[in-house]
């Protein structure tokens, strides 16, 4: 595969008066995971329905693979799988039954169906709940039933939209390792999220969509580069932010801070110095309370 597993210019797409993407322009590495962010209702199940070819551009050049996702829509779809929102697994199979039955319909034998099942099942930690039917499963297992099943048949580029929303922090945790071990297979991720902790720790790019447009395209340290440098807080009772003031990093700088809050607080008032988080740089961006998104 070329350099760049996706490639998009000049995207828009509106959905009868509403414009929902307003002239996208990105790019995805080969083998990269990319992540892309933005408020409820920014357009970012959309942007992967028209990457996985389910829903057609107005205007631009979407390339997946490097074909065309209106042109060569059949290329396209033999380059990418796709985990949505909902598990699209059936409950009253077992964690086997499913995986077979997605391998007979991919075109496998019933043998080869058989070992890819046991594969997947080991390498997403199934293995001993093979038998069980999938209704009895926590939504962490489905989950990770539902990235087995999208990889049975194996394709370069991965499509994830949300794929940790309403997991536990142990699941989710899992999950990332799990989709940090495809990269290192040489997949490329395209991930939605709405936990900015998540695109954080997994993307080696992230894009903010705001209003149909990309506020900002960049590595996690580029982003957060944006928003400005470190801040000294002053944290009250139950780690309450009082204060949040910027600094330079300096000696002289944060001395100079501390004598001050030195006559405004108790003797025992706690400090930080924290890096800005993706929280800084999406509220930044997007000028919309954390709440929404979170
Ligand atoms: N098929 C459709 N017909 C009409 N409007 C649509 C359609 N699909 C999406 N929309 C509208 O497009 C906008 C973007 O929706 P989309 O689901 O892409 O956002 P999102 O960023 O994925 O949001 P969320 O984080 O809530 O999942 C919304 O206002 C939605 O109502």
């Amino acid at each position: 595969m070329s350099k760049l597993a996706i490639e998009i210019q000049g995207l828009r797409k509106t959905f009868g008066r509403q414009v929902v993407l307003d002239g996208i322009d990105l790019n995805v590495e080969t083998g990269t995971v990319f992540a892309l962010l933005g408020p409820n209702g920014a357009g970012k199940t959309t942007l992967i329905n028209l990457l996985t070819t389910l829903v057609v551009p107005d205007a631009g050049i979407v390339k997946v693979a490097g074909h065309d996702v209106v042109k060569e829509k059949k290329e396209v779809k033999r380059s990418i799988s796709l985990t949505g929102q909902f598990a699209a697994v059936d409950e009253v199979l077992t964690a086997e039954e499913n995986l077979r039955m997605i391998s007979r319909l991919s075109g496998l034998s019933a043998s080869e169906s058989r070992s890819r099942a046991a594969e997947l099942l080991r390498r997403f930690d199934l293995a001993d709940s093979a038998k069980k039917k999938v209704k009895t499963f926590s939504g962490g297992m489905r989950r990770r039933l539902d990235l087995a099943n999208s990889l049975v048949a194996d394709r370069p580029i991965l499509f994830l939209d949300e794929p940790t929303t309403g997991l536990d922090t142990v699941s989710r945790r899992t999950l990332w390792d799990m989709i940090l071990e495809l990269k290192q297979q040489g997949i490329t991720i395209f991930l939605t999220t709405q936990y900015l902790e998540e695109a954080d720790q997994l993307a080696d790019r992230i894009a903010v969509i705001s209003e149909g447009r990309v506020v900002a395209d960049g590595t996690p340290e580029e982003l957060k580069a944006r928003v400005g440098g470190e801040v000294l807080e002053v944290r009250g009772t139950g780690d309450v932010v009082l204060e949040s003031i910027p600094i330079d990093g300096s000696v002289r700088d944060v001395s100079r801070i501390i004598n001050e809050l030195s006559a405004r607080y108790p003797s025992d008032t706690r400090i930080a110095i924290r890096k800005p988080s993706m929280d800084d740089v999406f509220v930044s961006l997007t000028a919309k309370p954390k709440e929404e998104i979170a």
